[in-house]
């Protein structure tokens, strides 16, 4: 009997603490990781995207190893220390490489020798990697591991919570870990302070480690049941091999393509595999999704960028936990109650193919805005194309003949521009606030706000040649943007209300449908499909885009709409189980105590090791 508070086990509340840490501490290490790579590993644009895409694609495929450890060999407690240990290190180690006085001999402020800083820092990202995506299949499964059978209701809550506090972690590391690093820290010289910025989440990932370690006494630990993976594996190879074997119609057909196993693996394990794979079967499809969703913080952020507003970057990094804090409890305490009260049934799947439906909406919206703002950008000249200024100063008419040849531009770009008689400039200024003309002898201070976009020419008059600084006139070429940011926010809001239907779904669904000593595997496939998602959004990088932005958008909108038509379609013939009650039946069928039962897999495990070669195969066919 577990100690219970308002019918939840109180160990889950280690467990949200531990998961709010560690969230903290993996989304305030990213929050800062490219410009780390950008300004202190002085790494280009390319280099430092493509390091960073590469990092946080590893964290979303390690977790089947994560899985694996835990379901097959260490269970899923020791697996989340021991994972968290080797994640902590990585942080720690990632802190250590950032502080430049280790290798600033010559106290100039910048780090001697940077194959110490990278190879460090290299070595903490791996083992960070390796800890995240380890242990997260396994911390929602343990989560899980924690409710009893008639507190179905709490699990469902559960993974609610389990949600909150991931996004409520990522939301305050996400605004405090860039704070931290535009303070100014060093021994010989005061520098950008990255590490306060990396030293902070690596306090709170050691901080969950002892919070997850304090809940110790009072977890439901399951032990693992041997190398699971491993005889599923083998199992599922030699289903395929006996199969082949009796390809001729002479033999009876078997209900299942598992059912060949039956003549050398326990009925149990093979009714847990068909569960397994039949989940995974109905996941082929739900990459798509994470496309859409991962492409907020690419194609949507430079979607923002040709907008109007001073919050940027604020809007992108916390409107989505932002939107999950305030969303997650009104579906959960509003509207999936008053659906239920309306009568329909809003199944698990049904829910994930809604959530689809809104990603998929989310990008018409997207598109919707592309339009208005493509409607206000300048057009630029194509590449079989020219575009020419030409700057008339005097006060009458001027017949200007140009021979087709010639390149008359003369284009000026920064803040300090020297002008001599016949000669005129372009300023193009972006985010530049001040400057300065040198006009005749003397120096014309202007301050004035550009707007984003914006592209601005100073008509220095050639004529009068004075101290006048009153003489310079602008002209606005290209106009400030002006279609605002708070239009993203609709987009923002259909997608967040997807990923609530989808993601959180996703997570209740993948536990609950997977056998019990196979929880974290599913966990980790669940995983997997966002890992699937982000491999495409890069290729999709990598093979260049439509013409037009909007059309993009509205291309992924209609392929998410198809992808949720299959899924649905797939959903309608997939039938709920309640793993226990099969597991239940299996056993009762084999005549087994449960005892017995393990007792049995045992016995067959062993047997299997002796039967390796051909003949073994054979007799038991037999
Ligand atoms: C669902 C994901 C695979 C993983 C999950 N992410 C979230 O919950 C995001 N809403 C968090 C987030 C935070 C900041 C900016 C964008 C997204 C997770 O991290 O476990």
């Amino acid at each position: 009997m577990t100690a219970e508070c308002c019918g939840y086990p109180i160990s889950i509340f280690f467990i949200v603490v531990n998961e709010f840490c560690e969230r903290f501490s993996y989304y305030g290490m990213r929050a800062v990781l490219v410009l780390y790579f950008r300004y202190f590993l002085l790494w280009d644009d390319d280099l430092a995207t493509s390091i960073y895409h590469a990092f946080v694609a590893l964290c979303y495929l390690t977790p089947i190893l994560g899985a694996i450890i835990a379901d097959s060999w260490l269970g899923k407690f020791k697996t989340i220390i021991y994972l968290s240990i080797v994640y902590a290190i990585g942080q720690v180690t990632m802190a250590i490489s950032t502080i430049h006085d280790i290798t600033d001999a010559n106290r100039d402020g910048t780090p001697d020798n940077f194959t110490f800083h990278i190879a460090l820092s290299m070595l903490g990202l791996i083992l960070i990697a390796l800890g995240t995506g380890g242990i997260k299949p396994c911390v929602a499964a343990f989560g899980g591991d924690q409710f009893q059978e008639h507190q179905s209701r709490q699990l469902n809550t559960f993974f609610s919570v389990f949600y909150l506090c991931i996004n409520a972690g990522s939301l305050l590391s996400t605004l405090i870990t860039p704070v931290l690093r535009a303070q100014e820290c060093g021994i010989h010289t005061q520098q950008q302070c990255y590490p306060l910025a990396f030293g902070v989440p690596a306090v709170l990932m050691v901080i969950s480690l002892v919070v997850f370690i304090a809940g110790s006494g009072m977890y439901v630990k399951t032990d693992p049941e041997g190398n699971i993976m491993w005889s599923v594996c083998k199992c599922i190879g030699f289903a395929i091999k006996n199969r082949f074997r009796h390809r001729s119609s002479s033999y009876p057909k078997r209900e299942h393509w598992m059912d060949w196993a039956n003549e050398k693996y326990d009925k149990l394990l093979i009714a847990q595999i068909k569960m397994v794979l039949k989940v995974l079967f109905l996941y082929i499809p739900l990459p798509m999704f994470w496309t859409l969703f991962d492409q907020k913080g690419s194609r949507w952020t430079l979607q923002a960028t040709t907008m109007s507003g001073d919050f940027v970057s604020i809007l992108i990094s916390t409107v989505n936990p932002i939107l999950i804090l305030t969303l997650v409890p009104i579906m959960d305490r509003l509207i999936f109650p008053l659906i239920q009260k309306c009568g329909l049934n809003f199944s698990p799947l049904k829910r994930m193919t809604v959530g689809m439906l809104f990603a998929a909406m989310a990008f018409v919206s997207a598109a919707l805005v592309q339009i208005e703002i493509d409607k206000t950008l300048p057009n630029f000249p194509s590449s079989s194309e020219s575009q020419l200024k030409v700057v008339n100063t005097y006060s009458t008419t001027l017949n200007v003949t140009i021979s087709p040849n010639e390149h008359l531009l003369i284009e000026s770009f920064g803040v300090q521009l020297h002008t001599s008689k016949h000669t005129y400039s372009t300023i193009s200024c972006m985010f530049v606030n001040d400057f300065s003309l040198i006009h005749g002898e003397q120096w014309c201070e202007f301050s004035r706000k550009f707007g984003f976009g914006a592209s601005y020419t100073f008509l220095i008059p050639s004529t009068v040649f004075s101290d006048d600084c009153e003489s310079i006139t602008e002209v606005e070429d290209m106009k400030p943007n002006s279609v605002h940011m708070a239009l993203q926010i609709p987009q923002y809001f259909l997608i967040t209300t997807g990923e609530v239907m989808f993601s959180v779904t996703g997570l209740q669904f993948s536990y609950s449908q997977a056998p019990k000593n196979m929880k974290s595997v599913l966990q980790a496939g669940w995983l997997c499909t966002n890992a699937v998602g982000n491999i495409i959004v890069l290729i999709v990088a990598e093979l260049g885009k439509l013409p037009k932005q909007w059309a993009e958008y509205l291309l992924f909108a209609s392929l998410l709409v198809a992808v949720s038509i299959i899924f649905s379609i797939m959903a309608y013939f997939y039938t709920y189980i309640d793993p226990a009650e099969i597991e239940a039946q299996v056993r009762k069928e084999q005549g087994l105590e449960p005892e017995e039962m393990e007792k049995e897999t045992l016995e067959m495990e062993e047997k299997d090791e002796d039967q390796k070669n051909e003949q073994g195969v054979k007799q038991t066919k037999i």
